[in-house]
């Protein structure tokens, strides 16, 4: 980012601007005023012109902001690549349920195809092409980086397979443990953990307030 100094408010309130805006772009909106964008986004006009204002000088009084340049320059600036190519591979519940999770293309990109070992999953699921795993090497997108991994088994064995084809960040469900060379960018995703925390962190309050 160009401005180092943009408040750490600002930046939590950019996702929401750039979700909103790519919504309108969908839409056909060329151009918005800060009033009309706050009555998508619930927040006050002053604060999002106050928000934009950190990325330069983008709208005119009387005109509003153009949609499309907003989109580029927070492109550009925040680093953000909203054409991301993500593949799944797993097409089970799991699998199934983040395929028809219809929000990806207005933040980070979308889902462009997915994998399964079964042929029975294979086809077009939620509108995404379901191919044999065996096929990852030819049908992977060019430049895909980003895998959502929904599988059961063989976990290692397919993490290397995606490594091969240029997997470089792995969003990990299936709570099982496999390694990756370096440069190699896991984040992994466990509900279990998650309720383990919050079940700790309530019993520490039950404490407290017992004292
Ligand atoms: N992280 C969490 O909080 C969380 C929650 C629920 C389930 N899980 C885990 O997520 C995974 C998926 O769960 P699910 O309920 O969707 O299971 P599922 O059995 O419904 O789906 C798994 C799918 O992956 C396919 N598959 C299995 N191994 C494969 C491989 N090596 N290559 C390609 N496809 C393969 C199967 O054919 C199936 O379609 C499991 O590992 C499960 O333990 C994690």
């Amino acid at each position: 980012m160009q401005n180092r100094n943009v408040p750490k408010a600002t930046l939590q309130r950019y996702p929401v601007y750039l979700k909103a805006l790519r919504k309108l772009q969908k839409n056909g909106v060329e151009r918005i005023m800060s009033k009309e964008l706050s009555s998508f986004v619930d927040i006050e006009p002053t604060t999002i012109r106050r928000d934009f204002s950190f990325l330069g000088n983008l709208g005119k009084q009387g005109y509003g902001y153009d949609v499309d340049k907003l989109i580029e320059i927070f492109n550009s600036q925040l680093g953000v690549d909203f054409d991301e190519k993500i593949i799944l591979v797993g097409a089970g519940n799991l699998g199934r349920a983040l395929m028809n999770y219809n929000k990806w293309n207005y933040v980070v990109g979308e889902i462009a195809c997915a994998f399964d070992v079964d042929p029975k999953k294979c086809g077009t699921q939620f509108g995404v092409e379901v191919y044999p795993v065996s096929e990852l090497e030819n049908k992977i997108p060019e430049g895909c980086r980003i895998a959502i991994l929904t599988i059961s088994h063989d976990v290692q064995e397919t993490v290397d397979k995606l490594v091969q084809c240029g997997i470089s960040g792995i969003v990990d469900f299936t709570h099982q443990h496999f390694l990756v060379p370096k440069g190699v960018v896991i984040k992994s995703i466990d509900v279990v953990s998650s309720i383990q925390e919050l079940v700790f962190i309530t019993n520490s309050l039950e404490t407290k307030t017992q004292k």
